[in-house]
């Protein structure tokens, strides 16, 4: 299995945003992961299609959308056509979960499903056979530096039994929280994918991505 690191934006400093982003894609984190907030889903607002279009040009990295947005459907294009390769929506977003993750792929990118903390696993089953990734929340969606909600590691685990069962190869995403004293637990629980923002963003960019991905390599 490919274990990939994906900062998250939201934590970077925005002033020096090229060169925060080089730091990670330098030292190993293959995607960036572009929180994108409406205001209604969640409290907050975040930032939206220009932003990714104009950083999508600054770095080789895979654009990981993560939309904790309301009827996601609406602007699956626009991120598709901003440079997203991969768009997650929100189960709980969503009046048609099927008709959006159908539109993600009429577009050519890869679908990905998330869900918040309060929702049972079992509410992906319909959608194992259609998505490229899941997205385990392991805070409640809307902010960074969130404290790892504990329970997520038995979803995490009931997630990848599910993975396992269906067969197919889907990553295992998960998302809030993850530091370097956490990641490890994450990981043996049945994650690929992690996302780390105030991991990564709170201080050297570089050196923590280093640190996180030493973590992630011993997993190979
Ligand atoms: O989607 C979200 C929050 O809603 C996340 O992607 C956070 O941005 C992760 O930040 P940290 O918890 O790692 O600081
Ligand atoms: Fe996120």
């Amino acid at each position: 299995m490919k274990y990939i690191l994906a900062p998250s934006l939201l934590a970077a400093d925005f002033k020096c945003l090229a060169g925060q982003m080089k730091m990670t894609e330098e030292n190993g984190a293959e995607y960036l992961h572009f929180d994108v907030m409406d205001g209604m889903f969640v409290p907050s607002i975040s930032f939206g299609m220009p932003v990714l279009k104009s950083i999508k040009g600054a770095t080789e990295q895979v654009m990981d959308v993560h939309l904790m947005v309301q009827e996601p459907v609406r602007y699956v294009k626009d991120f598709a056509d901003a440079g997203a390769d991969i768009i997650t929506i929100h189960l709980e977003a969503c009046q048609d979960v099927k008709e959006t993750i159908q539109k993600i792929k009429n577009c050519g990118k890869k679908a990905g499903i998330s869900i918040c903390p309060q929702t049972d696993a079992d509410q992906l089953l319909p959608y194992m056979e259609l998505v490229d990734m899941i997205l385990v929340m392991s805070v409640q969606p809307g902010f960074g530096g969130q404290k790892f909600i504990p329970e997520s590691i038995e979803k995490i685990r009931k997630v990848r039994r599910m993975i396992t069962e269906c067969g197919r190869d889907i990553d295992l995403e998960v998302d809030g929280g993850i530091y370097q004293d956490n990641v490890e637990e994450v990981l043996k629980a049945g994650a690929n994918v992690i996302v780390a923002g105030s991991a990564v963003f709170g201080g050297d960019p570089g050196q923590n991505t280093k640190a996180m991905m030493e973590r992630l390599r011993q997993y190979e």
